[in-house]
């Protein structure tokens, strides 16, 4: 046995995520062990966060350390291999229920003060903000990204194609973007000559000079943007479209990004609350600020504040917001059968995942009346909307994708050190009064500045130098390794990327770049180029920013191969470890549902079986274990014959859920490594349980197939009670006991 243990941190999240690594975690110690490879856990929960901040309000056996600090730090050491799994990005109304859950278990924390007043809680605020929104990832991803459906996934999809809706050349869906007043086309931009401190202010009309944010400390060659989004365009904007879609009789949809975007579109997303409910708002204003109702958090936020009313008042809110809806266009629902629309919850629509969905089914999303409808996508920011347009135009052309014959697109994404828009979240204002917003450097030199009204929000954006210079890196050698063409998706037209464009010309000279394709391209250009080649079966690696990172690695894979839980998700730490994320998805709330009212549990653990395998081949790699190595290669193996004996979960119940596909892969894993000869203890170790598992094959599937249909209780939602999620994870004794066997 290896005399040096390492180790793998897996992180516990969420929903459907936390609930598969409950079954999972016991395979992989089972498996990792006899290497030499210890499991340790890290909670990074969203309920776990929320305790770790606010320590001072419980008792000594009720506290939990800052893990996500930790991790944070170990993201800075050479030989840390994390695997990460999607958790929540907590919009405020998730985090008033994870609070409500922690309050009703006894956890003594403060109520989240939605209208802060007082310095005590203002301070509560603040140190809740830190919960909110995405603030797990960015503290993680110290390295870019490299996001690809590995070939035996490709190779599935092709066999097992998902169902893909048809597009008509006669959809009337298309997206609707602003032309002017936003973040495209207010931006500023500048790379640093030498290091310094830059303070953001805002120069009053009235003479008064705020500081907004009094210190961000800037590197030489790091390149800063200054812009901001128009309240009064914004409005317009939705005023203009909300009336075409009522007139042209479209549904309306909206498509924003209150998670990781958490400071700019809740406040997007809540003028689009105040303007189509715009009767309603103006007739009750004076109500709803005594109730403090903030439409950033949606209409079921709305409705749980009036629910305070005596009912006649209620009722006749209710009816003022119901006759909105007569001189207004049908909304798209999250939930038809529910009645929730949406505008419901800033969470509930979260574009990287919407917009794909909407295109898979031929451009459709689902109306009041059950079916689905043609759409008007309102994306608000110009920025990037243009991508979704260009893919629609083309498949209304085309047609739908087909994932039986169209190439793939990996994606290169640049994220290290909270690049771009997605860290900007602490340098985003909404402006409190007209003036000038500065970015001034310390000696007093104003970098940047712009004339802002109130109500516009202003952010700062920053990218570092090394993290170009990496992602330039690992662009040129995905190219060179998967022999394939890659795209700088870079508009030159936008001042940030134009400062980009300048440094990834620069960068690539440092590379010989014989006999590897390397092309810059527009985002519409680049889009249309892809999918040009995607339809002839040939596949081209998109090397983005990070917000087309995040919008191109929930499109592609969606198209391609149903999910993006299925990719390869790896982010090569820039100090050298290795984080390794479950596919590129989100936590799937609708999964617990059915878990809990049917025990069925459709989420796949591709992505982590996947993440597994490269977090083991990267301490493979790393120490030399030989071992390790053979537990990678097996476990590659055991998920590609997963695959092609179609071995993942069904989204019915009564059919192969999670824990039976996570069964079967530890069978084939164990098959691998019988088989394997290579290693005489290894093959030794495993022989029995692999023959043990291949005999009970049938008992234990019946088992597993035997509790489902039935409702279960876990003991909670953001806070699930471990044993609970235990037996309901875990049903199948043989299996349990074929595993307990092994481990001795
Ligand atoms: N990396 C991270 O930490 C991320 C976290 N999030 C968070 O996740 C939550 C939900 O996000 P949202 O973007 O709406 O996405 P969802 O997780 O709800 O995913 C959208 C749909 O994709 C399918 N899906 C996703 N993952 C899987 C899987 N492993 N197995 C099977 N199907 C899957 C499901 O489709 P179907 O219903 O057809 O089964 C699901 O309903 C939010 O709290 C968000 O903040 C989001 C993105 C990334
Ligand atoms: O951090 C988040 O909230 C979501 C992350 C995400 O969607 C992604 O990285 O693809
Ligand atoms: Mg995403």
């Amino acid at each position: 046995m290896a005399s040096e243990k390492s180790k793998i941190i897996y992180t516990l999240t969420d929903e459907a995520p936390l609930l598969a690594t409950c079954a999972f975690l016991p395979i992989i110690r089972t498996f990792t062990a006899p290497a030499g490879v210890e499991i340790v856990t890290s909670d990074i929960s969203v309920a776990a966060r929320i305790l770790a901040e606010f320590s001072d309000c419980l008792t000594p056996e009720q506290q939990v350390p800052d893990n996500l600090a930790a991790l944070g730090k170990m993201t800075l050491l050479p030989d840390t291999n994390i695997i990460k799994l999607p958790n929540i990005s907590a919009s405020v109304p998730q985090l008033l229920a994870a609070i409500k859950e922690l309050q009703a278990k006894g956890y003594k924390i403060p109520n989240f003060p939605e209208d802060p007043k007082t310095d005590e809680e203002k301070s509560i605020r603040t140190r809740y903000s830190k919960c909110l929104g995405s603030s797990v990832n960015p503290v993680l991803r110290e390295g870019n990204s490299d996001r690809r459906a590995p070939p035996a996934v490709k190779r599935y999809a092709r066999k097992n194609p998902h169902s893909m809706g048809e597009w008509s050349q006669a959809s009337r869906t298309h997206v609707s973007h602003m032309h002017g007043g936003d973040f495209y086309s207010s931006e500023k931009s500048m790379t640093m000559t030498k290091a310094c401190d830059v303070k953001m202010d805002l120069v009053t009309k009235s003479g008064k000079t705020i500081v907004l944010k009094p210190k961000v400390s800037l590197l030489a060659g790091e390149i800063i943007d200054s812009m901001y989004m128009s309240k009064k365009a914004l409005c317009e904007f939705y005023e203009k479209e909300i009336e075409d879609a009522y007139k042209t009789g479209m549904m309306l949809s909206l498509h924003v990004k209150a998670t990781m975007m958490k400071v700019s579109h809740p406040i997007v997303f809540g003028h689009a609350v105040k303007i189509f409910y715009k009767d309603a708002f103006t007739k009750h204003a004076k109500l709803f600020e005594e109730l403090g109702v903030n439409a950033n958090n949606g209409m079921s936020s709305l409705y749980e504040k009036i629910k305070t009313l005596p009912e006649s008042k209620r009722e006749e809110i209710i009816q003022d917001l119901h006759a909105c809806h007569e001189h207004r266009p049908a909304l798209a629902m999250v939930d038809s059968a529910k009645g929730i629309t949406n505008l419901h919850s800033p969470s509930d629509v979260i574009v990287d995942a919407s917009m794909p969905a909407m295109i898979r089914v031929g451009g459709k999303m689902w109306g009041a009346d059950g079916r689905l409808h043609d759409t008007k996508a309102v994306i608000p920011e110009s920025t990037f909307a243009r991508i979704y347009q260009e893919m629609i135009n083309f498949c209304k052309t085309h047609g739908n994708f087909d994932p039986t014959t169209m190439g793939t697109v990996p994606n290169v994404g640049l994220m290290a050190q909270q690049a771009e828009e997605y860290g900007s979240h602490d340098k985003t204002f909404e402006i409190p009064e007209a003036g000038i917003a500065r970015i001034v450097a310390d000696d007093g030199t104003v970098l940047l500045e712009q004339n802002v009204e109130e109500g516009d929000i202003w952010r700062m954006c920053q990218v570092k130098d090394a993290p170009i210079r990496d992602w330039v890196k690992l662009a040129v050698n995905r190219a060179r390794l998967s022999n394939t063409p890659a795209v700088f998706w870079l508009d030159e037209y936008r001042p940030h990327e134009a400062e980009l464009i300048k440094k990834v010309n620069t960068y690539l000279k440092d590379y010989d770049l014989t006999g590897v394709d390397i092309q810059i391209m527009s985002q519409t250009r680049a889009m249309r180029y892809t999918l040009e080649r995607v339809i002839r079966g040939k596949d081209t690696i998109s090397v983005t920013g990070n917000i087309l990172r995040d919008y191109l690695t929930d499109l592609f894979p969606i198209m391609e191969l149903g999910t993006s839980a299925k990719m390869l998700s790896i982010v090569p730490l820039m100090a050298g470890g290795g984080l390794f994320e479950t596919g590129a998805g989100g936590s799937a709330p609708k999964h617990v549902q059915q878990l809990v009212e049917e025990n069925h549990l459709r989420w796949d653990s591709l992505g982590e079986f996947l993440a597994l395998a490269v977090s083991l081949e990267d301490i493979g790699d790393k120490t030399g274990n030989k071992k390790v190595k053979i537990l990678a290669r097996t476990l590659d193996e055991a998920t590609g014959k997963l695959l092609d004996n179609n071995k993942s979960p069904s989204p019915r119940t009564g059919e192969l859920d999670n824990r039976g596909s996570q069964f079967y892969l530890a069978m084939y894993w164990a098959e691998a490594l019988a088989a394997q000869t290579e290693d005489k203890e290894l093959q030794a170790f495993f022989a029995p349980l692999a023959k043990s598992l291949i005999e009970n094959e049938q008992k234990i599937a019946d088992e597993l197939k035997a509790v489902q249909g039935k409702p279960v209780d876990i003991g909670g939602y953001f806070v699930a009670d471990s044993e609970k999620c235990k037996a309901v994870m875990r049903p199948s004794p043989t299996f349990n006991a074929a595993l307990k066997a092994a481990r001795g």
